[in-house]
């Protein structure tokens, strides 16, 4: 294994007056009990832009996305300090009513976690918790997320059927139309495609470049080519910390730092 120089850094920053910011966090730490999983990860998200985050496994990657809608939140014995800024607001503050932030900033997981219902009922669900009644205005949801996530076509005819019957990359689209149907700003993905095959990872791929039309998205990824296919910026992970952050195509073809280049040529460690 290589020594890297851990505090040979680029991180990217934008100019706030030049391209708007969906979410920003500033010195993000996270523990497992004594385990510092990410030592301070100071990162901006561009609206509107896919933003990858790549690096070796037990980097952090999944743990600093859990960080972004408070998921950690729900692993015994995690801490997690410094800014997590979304619409001007610190939602790490103890005074977040983390479900409701939860509206805004959504999350699809790696393994396609479709609940044992109908497709229908898959996506009014949390409507329906969150008190929504209108059979018209519920109809109409469920028609937008699926269109949003190119399902509809497949699925507009069976709505009733169970969602377990779809085939893998079906049920990742319906996760990702049950995320979009509570109208987030911001959509988490963590590995969305790992677990299915090619032409539905390049549907999955597809749904994620039109989605940017309307969301910020931060997807989590093993795949380079998936990462240069579809994000506008990346940031490269590696022992807790972001070594590189920049704009994607910077990433692959011209990285700043040896340890961003030897990983996303294949050379790492
Ligand atoms: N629920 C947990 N409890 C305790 N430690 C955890 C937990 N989840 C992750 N960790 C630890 O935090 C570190 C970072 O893990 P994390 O899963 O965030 O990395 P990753 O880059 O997403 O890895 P991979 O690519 O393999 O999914 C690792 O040391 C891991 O063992």
């Amino acid at each position: 294994m290589k020594n890297y120089n851990l505090d040979e850094t680029h991180i990217y920053r934008f100019d706030p007056k030049e391209r708007q910011i969906a979410l920003e966090t500033e010195d993000v730490h996270v523990w497992y009990g004594d385990n510092e999983a990410i030592k301070g990860v100071s990162l901006q998200f561009e609206k509107n832009k896919i933003t990858s985050l790549i690096g070796p496994s037990g980097c952090g990657k999944s743990t600093y996305l859990r960080s972004l809608n408070r998921m950690n939140d729900e692993i015994d014995n995690t801490r997690v300090t410094g800014k997590i800024i979304y619409a001007n607001t610190d939602i790490n503050s103890s005074a977040i009513d983390v479900y409701e932030m939860r509206k805004h900033i959504g999350m699809v997981f790696q393994r396609p976690n479709p609940f044992s219902k109908s497709i229908y009922e898959n996506i009014t669900f949390a409507l329906k918790q969150h008190g929504m009644k209108d059979k018209n205005q519920l109809d109409e949801i469920v028609e937008t997320s699926l269109k949003q996530a190119a399902l509809w076509d497949q699925v507009k005819d069976e709505l009733n059927k169970s969602a377990l019957a779809l085939s893998g990359g079906q049920q990742q689209r319906l996760c990702i139309a049950r995320a979009i149907a509570m109208k987030p700003d911001i959509l988490l993905l963590d590995e969305p495609a790992s677990a299915l095959d090619p032409i539905s990872t390049s549907k999955v791929e597809e749904t994620l470049i039109n989605l940017k039309e309307n969301y910020t998205i931060a997807i989590v990824t093993h795949n380079m080519q998936q990462a240069s296919r579809i994000s506008d910026y990346t940031a490269f992970f590696y022992m807790g910390k972001v070594m590189e952050y920049d704009k994607t195509r910077k990433i692959f073809t011209r990285p700043k730092i040896q340890s961003t280049e030897d990983y996303v040529s294949g050379h790492f460690g």
